[in-house]
């Protein structure tokens, strides 16, 4: 087992990186509530929930409170409705919520353990690729809004995370591939040698292998954990989590249906990355490998078709936009990226045009 902790200035908490996890929890989390809820999806429940049922103390009052599968249930529509199962169940300040679920589990669960009589106990239980690699770490919880992407949230950090690494083997190819997107973020913004570990174990990844696996988890929770750590509140470093989200958040909230996070931020990040190839400022061995890694993943590396209206309009949504104009992460090597405002429409629709799939 191995361990990493998110040292924050008001309170730390540990990431625990292991293989049957949920049999240890007992030892992992030892001051839990007597009041427990736990949040999670029919699929998920299938799989894990008898195993965390078991390893939760035979005192506690635990309700599992299931919401729909898929991006849509992180609605206000479904947060509303947990809220009514805590006050139907009488669960006070002094209770815990489980997330136990990928991100959209997470998200929505951190955001009820935020609010929930302003704010209970969390602890995040993550059972997908992206989850365990970026969701559940760092404490941006949301809800979306059909004005777009987590428009409705907190920064609300959990007591712990809890990484089960086994349950990955029941996740599907396309929804691994998803998290892989994001594993390749970290090396582009933060980790040139991590970049490059990638590229050199694309068939032991892409087999799952558990070593090489367990290096792609771990190595991206220190990434994470220590951007959090040195900006929690995203006033500059931590932006750079956002590589590819302008664009991946306006391509899912159009097409939530079809196309998945991971898959929408695969694309927008060649998108970013186009854009500073034109600018001269990314060299084209970078951008080509940007592309070809995200492909050996099975990642899209085109964007579906919006009109620019429709671009502009989401992306005016997102939460960098500072005094009405769009900030942007954008790589200027693999291995280094900045925010930067960018007011030059022409080139930002430019790098879309190149990158949309046609038609
Ligand atoms: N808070 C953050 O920092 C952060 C970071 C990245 C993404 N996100 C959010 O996370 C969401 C995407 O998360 P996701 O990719 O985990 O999607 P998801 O939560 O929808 O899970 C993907 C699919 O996998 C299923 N699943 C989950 N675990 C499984 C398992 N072990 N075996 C089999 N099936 C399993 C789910 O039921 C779902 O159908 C988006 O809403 C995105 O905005 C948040
Ligand atoms: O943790 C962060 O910070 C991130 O930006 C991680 C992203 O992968 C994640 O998708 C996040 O939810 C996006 O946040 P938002 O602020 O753009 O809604
Ligand atoms: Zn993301």
């Amino acid at each position: 087992m191995h361990r990493i902790d998110v040292g924050l200035a008001e309170r730390s908490y540990p990431i625990h990186i292991g293989r049957q996890l949920f049999s240890e929890l007992p030892t992992l989390l030892t001051s839990l509530p007597t009041q427990l809820c736990i949040i999670t999806n029919p699929t998920i429940a299938a799989h894990y929930l008898p195993a965390l049922r078991a390893a939760l103390p035979d005192d506690a009052t635990v309700l599992v409170h299931e919401i729909a599968d898929g991006e849509h249930a992180k609605s206000l529509s479904s947060y509303g409705e947990v809220m009514d199962t805590l006050i139907a169940a009488s669960f006070n300040r002094d209770c815990a919520i489980l997330a136990l679920g990928g991100g959209v589990v997470g998200d929505l669960a951190g955001f009820v353990a935020a609010t929930y009589q302003r704010g209970v106990h969390f602890y995040q239980l993550p059972t997908t690729l992206l989850a365990q690699v970026d969701s559940s770490v760092g404490g941006k919880t949301a809800i979306n809004h059909p004005g777009g992407k987590n428009l409705v949230g907190a920064f609300y950090q959990p007591q712990a995370v809890v990484i089960s690494t086994d349950c990955l083997n029941t996740l599907s190819e396309r929804d691994y591939a998803c998290g892989l997107a994001e594993v390749v973020k970290y090396g582009i913004i933060y980790d040139a040698d991590f970049f490059t570990w990638l590229e050199d174990n694309v068939a032991g990844l892409n087999a799952r292998e558990p070593e090489a696996l367990a290096h792609a988890i771990r190595r991206s929770c220190e990434i994470k954990a220590e951007i959090v750590a040195a900006d929690e509140r995203e006033q500059g470093l931590r932006a750079l989590l956002n590589l590819g989200h302008t664009f991946g958040h306006a391509i899912e909230a159009e097409y939530y249906n079809s196309w998945h996070h991971g898959e929408a931020v695969a694309a927008g990040t060649v998108i970013a990355a186009h854009y500073m190839l034109q600018q001269g400022e990314l060299p084209a061995v970078d951008y080509q490998r940007i592309e070809a890694l995200l492909q050996a993943f099975h990642l899209p590396v085109r964007a579906p078709h919006l009109s620019e209206l429709q671009w502009q309009q989401r992306m005016q949504r997102d939460k960098k936009v500072q005094a009405g104009r769009l900030r942007f992460i954008l790589p200027t090597a693999i291995g280094r990226a900045e925010l930067r405002t960018v007011t030059d429409w022409s080139g930002v629709w430019q790098a879309i045009s190149a990158v949309t799939e046609t038609r």
